[in-house]
Parts: structure tokens; C-alpha cells; sequence
């Protein structure tokens, strides 16, 4: 593939992404698009969750293996190692697509805040959430998480460099601030129904034994940095108090 033709296709991939992040907004939140996460059942409560599970776990195994150094360094052999990150991103995003389109809702709500303050602070909640994660995503590179980087990196001549060890920010408060901005946009919801707790009781599984992977992956890439970093900073759960928040540097990596 010629260079303009990976950077379009980078640019493809990122669109396609955005397409996907702001459906993603009315399909957990309860509105605006034609298909969402909670509702009326439509099939027999086994072939429901049957459906559902096989979709998140599509999802899961998509997300979890092409993630992985092993995978990547196979996989680079058949597609270009400029376009490896975006087709990550357009795989997840398929996955994302196939979910929207064929998860079943199940009814039976399991509680429902009642209109007034309650129910205005779920929702901002929510919203706040989806903010967090977005805002995450630049503390350590928006466009290099997403693919762009390395395809106009490569468009205009020059190597990938991969983003080093950083802990700007919500980072030194928890090593997974981008995880924390899902799972508040999983379980900030202020109609809980069946199809909507199995999603945010399995997306908080999966989240939980991702990190354990990723966390093997950042030693492999930052040694004793990163070593440090978990010893100093808390997982996902903020120290109440800030006198031991942190005492990892913000620098590159160090192997
Ligand atoms: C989807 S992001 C999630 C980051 C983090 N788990 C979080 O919840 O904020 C995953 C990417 O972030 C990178 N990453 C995570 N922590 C990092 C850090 N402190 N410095 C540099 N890269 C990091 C990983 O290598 C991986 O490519």
C-alpha cells in the first residue's frame, strides 16, 4: 500500500471510530439511536444472553489479542506496520458496530431513579464520565491510541516513535484513569435494567483482567519505571488522602 494510501486509510479507521464513540453515547445512555442497550425484550431470556455474551466476548478476545506484543509482531507481517494501530481501531470498532446491532434488551428493571435531582445527577454523571474518558485519552496520546499518528508519521517520511512512560495528570492519582471514565459510563445509569447490568457486570470483569495484561505489557516496556509506578500510585481507587500520592517521575522510558 502506497503512503497516501495508509494515511487514508488511518484517517478511514479514526472517522469510523468517532462514528462509533458518539453512537456508543445514545446506545448506553438510553437515547437517540435507532438501536440501545436497555428496552423491551424482544426473544426468550436464554437466547438473549446467549446473543449478548457472545457479543461482548467477540469484543473481549478482538480487543485483548490484537493488543498483545505476540500478536502485533505476527501480524505486522501481513499488514503494514504504519497501519497496525488503526486496524486495531477499526477491528474494535466492527466488533462495537456488531454489538449495536444485534444486542437484545431484556427488560426488567432493576431500579429507576425517579425524575428530579437524583436522576439529573446520574445522567451528569454519566456525561461526566464520558468527558473523563475523552480527556484521558490525551494525557498520554489521543492520536497515537487511535492510529493517526503512526500513519502520518509514516505519510511524511519519518519512524514511529512509541509513546513513552508519562503520568501527567489523573495519572499520578491512579494508574487507570481512561478505565475509571468506563466504568462510570457502564454503571452511572439511572434505569438499570437486566441487559444493562449484565453489560456493566461483564465490561467491569473484562476491564479488571485487561489490566492485569496491559500492566504485564507496560513492565515489558518501561521496567523499573513502571514497577515503581505501581508501587506508588493506586489501581483504580484514588488515596483519600494526598500526602503518598506519588513519586514517580514524568520521563521516558527506561528499560
Ligand atoms: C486504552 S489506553 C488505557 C490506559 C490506562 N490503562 C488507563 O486506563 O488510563 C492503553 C494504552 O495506554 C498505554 N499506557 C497506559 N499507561 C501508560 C503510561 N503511564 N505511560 C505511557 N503509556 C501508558 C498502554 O501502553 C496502552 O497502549
Amino acid at each position: 500500500m502506497s503512503r497516501i494510501g495508509i494515511f487514508l486509510y488511518g484517517v478511514l479507521c479514526y472517522a469510523v471510530f468517532l462514528g462509533v464513540f458518539v453512537y456508543a453515547i445514545g446506545f448506553i445512555g438510553g437515547f437517540a439511536t435507532p438501536t440501545l442497550l436497555d428496552g423491551a425484550p424482544t426473544r426468550p431470556l436464554g437466547q438473549a444472553l446467549a446473543i449478548n455474551l457472545g457479543l461482548l466476548a467477540a469484543f473481549a478476545l478482538q480487543h485483548s489479542i490484537m493488543a498483545r506484543p505476540a500478536f502485533k509482531h505476527w501480524w505486522t507481517r501481513i499488514v503494514p506496520e504504519a497501519a497496525e494501530r488503526s486496524t486495531y481501531v477499526l477491528a474494535s470498532s466492527l466488533a462495537l458496530i456488531a454489538l449495536f446491532i444485534f444486542w437484545e434488551p431484556i427488560g426488567g428493571v432493576l431500579w429507576s431513579v425517579p425524575e428530579g435531582s437524583g436522576r439529573t445527577a446520574i445522567i451528569g454523571l454519566y456525561a461526566f464520565g464520558w468527558l473523563l474518558l475523552l480527556y484521558t485519552t490525551f494525557l498520554i496520546d489521543h492520536f497515537d491510541l487511535f492510529g493517526l499518528a503512526q500513519v502520518w508519521r509514516h505519510f511524511t517520511g519519518r519512524s514511529y516513535r512509541p509513546p513513552q512512560f508519562r503520568t501527567p495528570s489523573l495519572y499520578r492519582v491512579v494508574r487507570h484513569p481512561l478505565y475509571i471514565g468506563w466504568l462510570i459510563i457502564f454503571w452511572a445509569a439511572p434505569t438499570m435494567t437486566v441487559a444493562h447490568l449484565v453489560f456493566a457486570v461483564m465490561t467491569t470483569a473484562y476491564i479488571l483482567i485487561a489490566i492485569r495484561f496491559e500492566e504485564r505489557d507496560l513492565v515489558d516496556a518501561f521496567g523499573n519505571d513502571y514497577v515503581a509506578y505501581r508501587r506508588s500510585t493506586p489501581m483504580l481507587m484514588p488515596r483519600l488522602w494526598s500526602a503518598r500520592r506519588t513519586t514517580t517521575p514524568s520521563r521516558g522510558a527506561q528499560r
